[in-house]
């Protein structure tokens, strides 16, 4: 069939297609890197005859139209699933508000609870039997369209297409405009350079990874510099399972580490679920079926997780508690980032035939502001902070100061492990703070 004739009919100026919102909606601006451009635009200049407009969108790496358009708020009101820095800034300034989840039941949020009346987000070109791919961003995506009244595509020939898996793509018959910005580059996120202490964590965590292990690396500086420690390391045939696909898993399969020989399931596909990194890991990305991308109901499921052996996820966080609460996404009541898929994976590792969860922290934290230098062990998580992860579910914790396993731990043997890896100026005030909190025992070792 030629769908040309189709995709005509449905092609649309911006400002036209933007059109159809109406006064109240909800509009779904997608995920990551494939939020709208030239809609968001469009959209922000309709400020002036539209009232009430709620916006959804996740880890936004470029600046928002109907945000600097409407700096009181009056129109239009943006919503996060997930922190980026630019979207951490806007909540600093009150311009954004945050959307508690946990990723896994991102898919189930849309499908069962929520309205969306119009969702615009950016595909790659349609293929010649008529199908969008979702590119970088397969995420919940095709659940907010299949819930969506209106769905509006901003056509960019800039994405790589991914191969599925499943709910990659969307059909032009479910397509209702279609807006082109061809020209526009994609987001793309620095590939960090790793610090002394990113190096000495990874060298903790890369003691335990042995070959044919299966890798999550989480979001931040610091589960990438493990990812480029293995790719550097001995370890062999390794599998790739993970929610963000980032420049890490590229450089072990330049090394040759990663193969997906072994894996219990989807042998031989390196799965994900969304990506953000250089434009290098973008065109490993395109057409590749050495790659498989999945919706996070089924990369985040720990049902999933544990049928892979020896799996390692990797995670960072802000903040841990005496108790092994820990804390990655907010500092007090300053939301910071979101639980994401961090919580999915430690709970899916930890039941894994082998399986390994650590979460990776810096034992310091320095204001930029201030200079001051604080403890990232606390002895309770401060008021308003949120836990990521529960004491329940914590496994490994590791800093620059060593490695520690809380699972099935009393409170006074975590206590000890905990300041253990605390920086060494803050050790003796934590011994008091547990000796108060009847979790420190006169044996306890000093
Ligand atoms: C994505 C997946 O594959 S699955 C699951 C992974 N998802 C998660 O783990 C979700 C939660 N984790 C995260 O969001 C991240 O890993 C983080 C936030 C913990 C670390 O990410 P990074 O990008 O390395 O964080 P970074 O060091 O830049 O700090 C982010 C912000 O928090 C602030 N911050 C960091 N640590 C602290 C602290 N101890 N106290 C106060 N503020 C802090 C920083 O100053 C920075 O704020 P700024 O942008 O205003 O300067
Ligand atoms: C929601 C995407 C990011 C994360 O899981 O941390």
């Amino acid at each position: 069939m030629n769908y040309i004739h189709e995709y005509q009919e449905k092609l649309r100026t911006p400002e036209a297609a933007v059109k159809v919102v109406q006064s109240g909606d909800w509009v779904d601006y997608g995920f990551g890197t494939n939020q709208p451009i030239l809609l968001d635009e469009a959209l922000a200049k309709r400020k002036p005859e539209l009232q009430d407009i709620k916006i959804r969108g996740a880890l936004t790496l470029k600046p928002r139209q109907i945000v600097s358009a409407d700096l009181k708020r009056e129109c239009f009101t943006y919503c996060s699933w997930h922190f980026s820095g630019y979207d951490r800034q806007l909540h600093d300034r009150n311009l954004c508000s945050f959307i508690p989840m946990i990723y896994r039941n991102m898919p189930r949020y849309y499908r069962n609870e929520l309205v969306v009346d119009v969702a615009m987000i950016c595909v790659a070109p349609m293929d010649k039997h008529g199908y969008f791919n979702f590119s970088l961003s397969t995420s919940a995506t095709q659940a907010a369209l299949e819930t969506a009244k209106i769905v509006i595509v901003e056509v960019n020939e800039q994405f790589p297409r991914a191969l599925g898996g499943r709910e990659e793509c969307i059909h032009i018959s479910e397509v209702d405009y279609i807006v082109e910005s061809n020209q526009i580059g994609i987001p793309e996120l620095p590939v960090a350079v790793p610090d002394e202490i990113d190096e000495k964590v990874a060298r903790l965590i890369v003691e335990e990874v042995v070959d044919r292990s299966i890798l999550q690396l989480g979001i931040g500086g610091m589960p990438n510099a493990v990812g480029n420690l293995i790719a550097e390391s001995d370890v062999k045939d390794l599998g790739m399972h993970t929610e963000m696909l980032v420049d890490a898993y590229l450089a072990m399969y330049k090394k040759g580490k990663l193969t997906n020989k072994y894996k219990q399931i989807d042998k031989g596909k390196s799965v994900w679920n969304f990506s953000a990194g250089s434009r290098e890991l973008y065109d490993w990305i395109d057409q590749n079926p050495f790659l498989a991308v999945y919706p996070v109901e089924y990369t985040n499921d720990p049902a999933v997780i544990r049928q892979l052996d020896h799996f390692i996820s990797v995670n960072n966080c802000v903040e841990v508690d005496l108790y092994g609460q820990i804390s990655s996404e907010s500092s007090g009541i300053r939301q910071i980032s979101g639980t994401g898929g961090q919580l999915d994976f430690v709970t899916g590792a930890y039941l894994s035939r082998g399986g390994k969860s650590f979460i990776c922290f810096r034992s310091s934290y320095t204001n930029k502001k201030t200079g001051v230098m604080s403890s990232c062990v606390v002895p309770t998580l401060p008021a308003g902070g949120i836990v990521t992860a529960p004491r329940t579910q914590a496994h490994y914790l590791v800093n620059e100061w060593g490695k520690v396993n809380l699972a099935g731990c009393s409170t006074w043997e975590r206590a000890e492990k905990i300041i253990s890896i605390a920086h060494p100026n803050f050790q003796n005030e934590l011994i008091q703070h547990a000796e108060q909190m009847k979790i420190w025992r006169r044996s306890n070792k000093r």
